[in-house]
């Protein structure tokens, strides 16, 4: 990341009107990517958003993208010039006109000396053609979204905020747009932020993740790194997790596995429609690991991988339970066992045991 190819964000002290609440951050957010803004409820992550759409005033702030200059103690972009695209928990469609004409709007607002993406690839993105016609009122939620994210998409942004765009939609739609989602993320040069109190949406979108506690940035890195670490937001998570990336190396049609090898280690997956050769991430929950001194070669779990222990805390709100981060490799896992089997097992660090992987995801 060069220093002139990055987003700024510089929030001094910035109290919230009518409010107890203040802001002060100093970010450098890659201008590529997603980047996950994660933290509890209250910790400011909308406010921080608005700051930077210039939604709330801060003589005090500076902000810039790539050395264009937004926000400084001299300058002041008003929220309509600067070239963000925001996509909220609503999808605020204007209800008197069709889809395609909520589009034209956004196209018309467009910033022209910006290609980033084109009319046909966003249609095709989102896989809207068919509903262009309907009035958002003829929509489901989902369908609404996905019109919501296009227009965002059509303003031509140079930055793309999203503010749990999934929160108002129920299971089943979250599912149906994820992968929508996902094609934005991966597809469009557009540097991302997005807000989210889902660690599942977080971990398949983030390529890196700041965590906001009471208006301050408390963590802040790549999610591969971050996700690893012990004694972080995350890893005191019910989902605490890890995700590893690896090569597809070998396949068995007669067992439908396929052999996703990393770090020198192999770990075997549910055949998809992957190929030999292909890059895959996946996830491992620290809840289905499990660990034994000797190879349990009697087991009916495959995924057994000889790992050393790196680290051990207890966990400070269920100290009956142990978070373990160990090192496959350099490939940090984690593993959340009860701190009965350390003692029984007299675990400690520098030691090496044998992690036994009950169910490992697929991410893309
Ligand atoms: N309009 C307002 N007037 C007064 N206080 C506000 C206002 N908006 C937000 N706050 C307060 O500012 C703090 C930060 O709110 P913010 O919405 O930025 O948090 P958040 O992390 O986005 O929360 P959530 O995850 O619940 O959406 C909270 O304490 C909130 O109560």
């Amino acid at each position: 990341m060069t220093k002139s190819n990055i987003l700024k964000v510089r929030i001094r002290k910035y109290h919230l009107k009518d409010s107890n609440f203040s802001l002060d951050v100093d970010l450098n957010i890659p201008s590529t990517g997603v980047t996950a803004l994660f933290g509890p409820s209250g910790s400011g992550k909308t406010t921080l958003l608005r700051c930077i759409a210039g939604l709330e005033k801060n003589q005090q702030s500076e902000l810039s993208l790539s050395n264009e200059f937004w926000q400084t103690n001299k300058i002041s972009l008003p929220a309509h010039k600067r070239p963000i695209g925001y996509v909220f928990q609503e999808a605020n469609l204007f209800p008197h006109l069709t889809a395609a004409e909520n589009l034209q709007f956004a196209i018309k607002r467009a910033d022209k000396s910006q290609s980033v993406i084109s009319y046909s690839e966003v249609i095709r993105l989102m896989d809207i053609e068919e509903i262009l016609p309907q009035y958002p009122s003829q929509l489901s939620g989902g369908e609404r979204q996905r019109i919501a994210i296009a227009r965002a998409l059509l303003i031509r942004p140079k930055l793309l905020l999203m503010d749990e765009p999934l929160a108002a939609l129920d299971d089943s739609l979250k599912k149906e747009i994820l992968p929508y989602l996902e094609a934005i993320c991966h597809s469009s040069k557009i540097p991302i932020i997005y807000v989210s109190h889902s660690l599942d949406e977080v971990i398949r979108l983030a390529d890196h993740m700041v965590v906001l506690e009471k208006g301050r940035v408390v963590e802040q890195g790549e999610t591969q790194f971050l996700l690893g670490k012990l004694g972080t937001f995350f890893s005191r998570h019910k989902d605490a997790s890890v995700v590893i990336t690896g090569i597809i190396t070998e396949q068995s049609a007669q067992w439908g596995l396929s052999w996703l090898h990393f770090d020198n280690q192999d770990i075997i997956v549910k055949q998809g429609n992957e190929k030999i050769g292909d890059q895959l991430r996946l996830r491992i929950q620290s809840k289905d690991v499990s660990l034994s001194l000797s190879p349990q070669e009697d087991s009916s779990i495959l995924n057994r991988l000889t790992v050393i222990i790196d680290d051990m805390i207890k966990d400070p709100k269920d100290p009956s339970m142990v978070m373990l981060r160990l090192l496959a490799g350099s490939t940090p896992i984690l593993a959340r066992v009860t701190a009965l089997s350390t003692h029984n097992l007299a675990l400690s660090k520098g030691q090496t045991v044998i992690a036994q992987i009950k169910s490992v995801a697929l991410l893309r």
